[in-house]
């Protein structure tokens, strides 16, 4: 059985579209960097953490392998989480604009059997963004909870002059690799 160790909705929504039949586990990880941790080994390392806390959670049920996913920011060698409140968001944005920046995802499945992962970077370039703008963008709400205080699937999208990498993999989940994930550990 499978498992999506993840809050996330728009992960549940990529993950259907794969054509999976699996069920959510709600979980919280902590998501900090230890200090010079490299972004790419603090992704993967929070995506297995949060696969691996799904499987305790799942321990009684036979052959589960659980899918933890995890998505970072990453901008001058620094990682922006998702803003804590208006004003982080903002600063997010300001720093953000009219820059080309990266984002990270990850992914694990982990099973009794074993485990894998897949990684992949996307490179996203936003136009200058006024301050009007940021203001008017924060006040809808979309930036919370979302990884560098904006979503490419919403109204963000404005923003974006050019993607190089992943669509789904900005929005949580890398649909490609994530199937080739799937199908060397036979779930797909
Ligand atoms: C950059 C970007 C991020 N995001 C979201 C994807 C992730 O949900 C979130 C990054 O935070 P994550 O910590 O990766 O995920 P999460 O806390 O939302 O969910 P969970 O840990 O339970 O799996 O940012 C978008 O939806 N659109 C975007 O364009």
């Amino acid at each position: 059985m499978l498992f999506l160790a993840s809050r996330s909705p728009r992960r549940s929504a990529l993950l259907v579209q794969l054509g999976l039949r699996f069920e959510v586990l709600d979980l919280a990880i902590e998501e900090i960097r230890r200090a010079g941790e490299p972004a790419p080994d603090y992704v993967s390392r929070v995506a297995r953490e949060k696969a691996g806390a799904g499987l305790l959670q799942v321990a009684g049920v036979a052959n589960a392998r659980v899918i933890g996913a995890d998505t970072e920011v990453v901008l001058d060698g620094e990682v922006f989480g998702k803003p804590a409140d208006a004003e982080a968001a903002a600063r997010m944005l300001r720093r953000l604009s009219g820059r080309t920046h990266q984002v990270l995802s990850d992914v694990w499945c982990v099973g009794s059997a074993g485990e894998a992962h897949a990684s992949c970077v996307s490179e996203v370039t936003f136009s200058p963004l006024s301050d009007p703008e940021i203001a008017a963008y924060v006040a809808t709400g979309e930036p919370f909870g979302k990884a560098g205080g904006y979503a490419i699937q919403g109204r963000a999208a404005a923003f974006v002059r050019h993607l190089s990498g992943s669509y789904s993999g900005v929005m949580g989940l890398p649909l490609f690799e994530t199937a080739a994930l799937l199908r060397q550990t036979g779930d797909l």
